[in-house]
């Protein structure tokens, strides 16, 4: 069987560490597994190819596919266009119903070194941050601003929070059974509700363990104790600023990749981070949150966990020679780095 995979590289360091990544994806693969690959434009890209960010062509080619790929998208040229890059990614999740957002924060035992936290402290770190991905802040209308006033609107319906918080019990259920839900409860209407709900689902998963953590304390706890969690939940705007936090216990926010499910579509997979203005097209970027969103997807649509070992264990014995890009503390460029994997796979 052939599998369809929707390629968007979008903006910045996208395009290149999309490359890296199908790169090492295609030495890997050969003979194991079988793909094809359709190129799509999305973000600052779809402005510049068809005069907009979420083309329909783009959405129609990944609802057909049976998993998307994205870089990143953004950047200094397009901030002032009528429709942003980040408006084209909001609604290229919309519209493929992509409500939850799989991020996981795993350090690699034998790369402690990489972490700007003590090795006592970062040793052990493994969870998966679950972030709603189409509700709250980002999406609520009315929104507005003039020179003299601004709004947003912070809006979750009980479905919506329900069908995250199942999702993400259901994950704690099949880890180490133990899910913490962040929210800012104590000054919330949204978190008051969302509380509730969580208290409600947790009477269906009496083995999962739960507690519940207001926001502010929960980003400190998260570099002080990263070993206590398992599975965290919380919504849009939470989850967009934890995670980045979070991914910096790895080593870099080069590192971490995520997974958005729909409910009955196709799945996306691309790092955590944005388009990386600063860095693009110098051959710095750290590819690795693309070849683990590769992994990723490899695991959770296609079955192909031994394929997924393999390229996760080439780049580990690459790391552990020393050779690591800029963002976390070496030398290596995007394409040495690169080619030093293929050389291990
Ligand atoms: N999902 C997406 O496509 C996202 C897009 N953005 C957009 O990206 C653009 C830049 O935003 P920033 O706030 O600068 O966030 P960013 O995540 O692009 O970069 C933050 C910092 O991390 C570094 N960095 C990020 N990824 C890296 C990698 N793979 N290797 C090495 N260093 C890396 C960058 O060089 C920069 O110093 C904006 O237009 C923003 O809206 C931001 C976040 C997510
Ligand atoms: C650019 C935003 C729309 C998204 C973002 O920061 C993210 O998904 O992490
Ligand atoms: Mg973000």
């Amino acid at each position: 069987m052939t599998y369809k995979i929707v390629v968007l590289p979008g903006d910045g360091i996208g395009p290149e560490i999309t490359q890296a990544a199908l790169d090492v994806l295609e030495a890997a693969s050969s003979g194991v597994f079988d793909y094809e690959l359709q190129y799509e434009a999305v973000g600052g890209d779809g402005i510049d190819q068809v005069g907009d960010p979420c083309p329909a062509a783009t959405i129609k080619a990944c609802s057909g596919a049976d998993a998307i790929l994205l870089g990143a998208i953004g950047g200094p040229k397009w901030e002032e266009a009528e429709k942003t890059p980040e408006d084209g990614l909001l609604e290229l999740r919309e519209n493929l119903g992509l409500y939850a957002n799989l991020r996981p924060t795993k350090v690699n035992n034998s790369l402690l070194d990489l972490s700007p936290l003590k090795k006592e402290i970062a040793e052990g770190t493994d969870f998966m941050m679950v972030r709603e991905l189409i509700g709250g802040l980002y999406f609520g209308r009315p929104k507005y601003y003039d020179d003299k006033e601004a709004f947003d609107t912070m809006y979750y319906s009980r479905e919506n929070i329900e069908r995250i918080v199942k999702t993400a019990f259901d994950l704690a259920a099949s880890r180490r059974k133990k899910l913490t839900s962040v929210d800012k409860a104590n000054v919330l209407a949204n978190s008051r509700l969302w509380r509730k709900i969580v208290e409600e689902i947790s009477e269906d998963y009496p083995e999962v363990e739960v507690d519940h953590l207001y926001v502010d304390a929960a980003s400190m706890k998260i570099i002080t104790h990263p070993t206590q969690f398992d599975v965290i939940v919380t919504e849009n705007l939470f989850g967009d600023i934890l995670s980045d936090e979070a991914s910096v216990i790895t080593g870099s926010l080069g590192m971490l990749p995520s997974a958005s499910l729909s409910e009955n579509g196709p799945s996306l997979y691309e790092p955590i981070h944005g388009s990386a203005p600063d860095i693009a097209g110098q051959d710095k970027a750290n590819p690795m949150s693309m070849i683990f969103s590769v992994t990723m997807m490899l695991r959770m649509s296609f079955e192909q966990d031994a394929l997924a070992d393999k390229i996760e264990a080439a780049c580990s014995q690459v790391m552990e020679s020393g050779l690591v890009t800029g963002d976390l503390g070496g030398r290596a460029a995007t394409s040495e780095f690169v080619q030093a994997v293929i050389e291990a796979l």
